[in-house]
Order: C-alpha cells, then structure tokens, then sequence
C-alpha cells in the first residue's frame, strides 16, 4: 500500500489483489480503482503489456519477402510453431503429448504437419530445469521414433536462442502458433506470433486460458493446458479451419493488440500515475503528515 499506483496484467490479477486488501487489511474501496488500507492509499489498475505491434508486423513482413525458412517438405506441409524457454511453467512436456495425442487420433495428419518448438535454456543450475529437459528431450526422441520416417520428423526441436528477425518468419511461415503454458502472467510470445501474421492469410493461434493474454485474445482456440484431448482436438481444428474463419478471428486479434500495444502500456501507467498524485484522499493525508 505504500506504492502510488500497482499495475496488473490481468483483471483477474487486480480483483485478487483487491479481496485480499479488503479481507486482510481491512480495506476499503475509495472511488475509481483507488483503494486506502493501513492509513495508505493506492491505485490498483489493470495495464496489460503490450508488443510493438506495427513494427513487429513490419518486421515479419520485409523478412518474409526473403521467402521460406524452413526446409520444403512438398506442398501441404503444415507447421506448428512454439517458442518459450524451457520452464516449468511452459507446459511443454503437456504441449508434445497433445502433439503426439494428434498423430495418434487424426492419422491424416501424419507426415502433413510439423511441430517446430525452439526451447532456448533458462536457470539450468536448478534440478527442476534439468527434469523439464530430460523430460522434453525424452518426449521429442519418443514422438520421433514413433511416428517419423526418413522423409519426415514430426519435432524438430530447438535448444537455442534465435535472432528476432529469424523468429518472426517462423511465426509467419506456422499454420499454428502453439502457446500452452500452464500458468503466465501475460505471455508475449501469443502477441508476436499475431503480429507477424499475414493479414489475407493468417493462421490460427491456440493458446492457454491460464496465460494472461486470454483475458485480451479472445478470438484465439482457447485450451486446457492439462487436457491432452483439449489441445489435440483443437490442433486438429486450427489445422483444418478454413480461411475465412481464420481470417475474422486474426483481425479480432490484430486490432486488440494494436490498440493495447506497448506505447499504450507506458502511456496508460504513467497517466495513471500522474493521477494518483491528484487524489484527493491522498494529498489530504500528505498535508496531515505535513501539520
Ligand atoms: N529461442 C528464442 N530466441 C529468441 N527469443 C526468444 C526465444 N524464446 C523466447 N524468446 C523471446 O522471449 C520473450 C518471451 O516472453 P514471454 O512469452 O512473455 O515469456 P517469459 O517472459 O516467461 O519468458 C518473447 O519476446 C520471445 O520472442
Ligand atoms: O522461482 P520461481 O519459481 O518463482 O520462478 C518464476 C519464473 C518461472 O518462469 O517466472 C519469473 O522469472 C522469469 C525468468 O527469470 C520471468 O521471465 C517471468 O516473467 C517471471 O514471472
């Protein structure tokens, strides 16, 4: 409560902060999003983080113009794209299951898609993060030596970083972005595979009602990240869902994060900010303290 203005993702984040005030503090709602607690006032507000969406999409657009990164398996491949760093919040060994779960249910699908998912290390001191990558690693060989041939390999998985401009021409050149993790506080990875859509021909975005880009992206194929069948059944649907749909969906998409992108994070907080200043309770307290 000491702090003029506390930002959230999500307004589910901020109505917890607020039971929470109001149940342990004995807090109070003053007018707006103003709260007062423990002698203190606060703002408590909503300021979703954004990407910068225009230059992101003009970026993916000259890269793309370069022509296609990844190798010609022929004509109807599909491709899957996940791109998040190897963390226990990330829900990768769920996110292989699903894939290998639709392989196994849709068998039409076979030799038509691949998941690419680069995983680029993080705090692999920590025993956890090694389980994850066995973990992963494991799944990948399992998927691989289960379903591959010698013309195709269902995962092709990355444990690297990857340069900005090679990653928005994955994202342009994938069928599905595939962003499942178990629980995230925004997940920005959602926001720039849209960007780097191409308008007349996007593709589909299946993402993790646990993330806090949910709560914006409506329009995406909102998943159960625990639920293996879930996530299959909607891969299945982002892969076969005709151009249309998929088209009405990713400009739903594109005008939100457009209008919410990061300029209007900065500007909204610092706004915010500045009103907080002017609060009347506030600089009431402040001429009290100065008595
Ligand atoms: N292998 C990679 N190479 C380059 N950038 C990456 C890679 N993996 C993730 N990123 C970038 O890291 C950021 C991840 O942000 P976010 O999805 O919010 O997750 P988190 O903050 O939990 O890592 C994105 O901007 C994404 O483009
Ligand atoms: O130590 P934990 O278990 O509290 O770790 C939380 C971590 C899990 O991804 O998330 C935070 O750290 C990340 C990397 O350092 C950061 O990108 C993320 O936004 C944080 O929430």
């Amino acid at each position: 409560m000491v702090y003029d203005v506390v930002g959230f993702q999500t307004c589910s984040d901020r109505d917890n902060f607020r039971r929470y005030v109001a149940a342990s503090l004995d807090g109070e709602p003053l007018h707006g999003d103003r709260m007062a607690a423990q002698g203190e006032t606060t703002t408590a507000s909503v300021f979703p983080i954004g990407i910068d969406a225009t230059a992101f999409r003009k970026l993916a657009e000259a890269e793309s113009s370069k022509g296609p990164i990844l190798p010609d398996l022929g004509e109807g491949m599909k491709t899957i794209i996940g791109v998040d760093r190897l963390d226990y919040t990330k829900g990768l060994p769920e996110r292989l299951r699903a894939f290998e779960q639709l392989l196994e249910e849709f068998p039409e699908h076979r030799g038509k898609v691949r998941l690419v998912q680069i995983a680029p290390p993080t705090r692999e001191i920590l025993p956890v993060y090694q389980e994850i990558r066995e973990d992963v690693e494991r799944l990948v060989g399992r998927i691989n030596g289960r379903f591959g041939d010698l013309r195709w390999t269902p995962v092709t998985y990355i444990h690297h970083g990857v340069p900005q401009d090679i990653l928005t021409r994955l994202y342009r050149e994938a069928a599905v972005g595939l962003v499942t993790p178990l629980r995230d506080g925004m997940n920005l990875v959602a926001k720039e595979y849209i960007a780097a859509q191409a308008p007349q021909d996007p593709g589909v975005l299946v993402l993790s009602r646990f993330a806090g880009a949910a709560e914006q992206l409506r329009e995406a194929l909102l998943i159960n990240p625990h639920d293996i069948n879930e996530m299959a059944r909607a891969l299945d649907r982002a892969l076969t869902m005709p151009r249309q749909e998929r088209w009405a969906r990713h400009n739903r998409l594109w005008q939100r994060i457009e209008t919410y992108d990061l300029a209007n994070w900065r500007d909204s907080f610092i706004q915010s900010f500045a009103e907080s200043d002017t609060d009347p309770v506030k600089l009431f307290s402040k001429k009290l303290g100065a008595a």
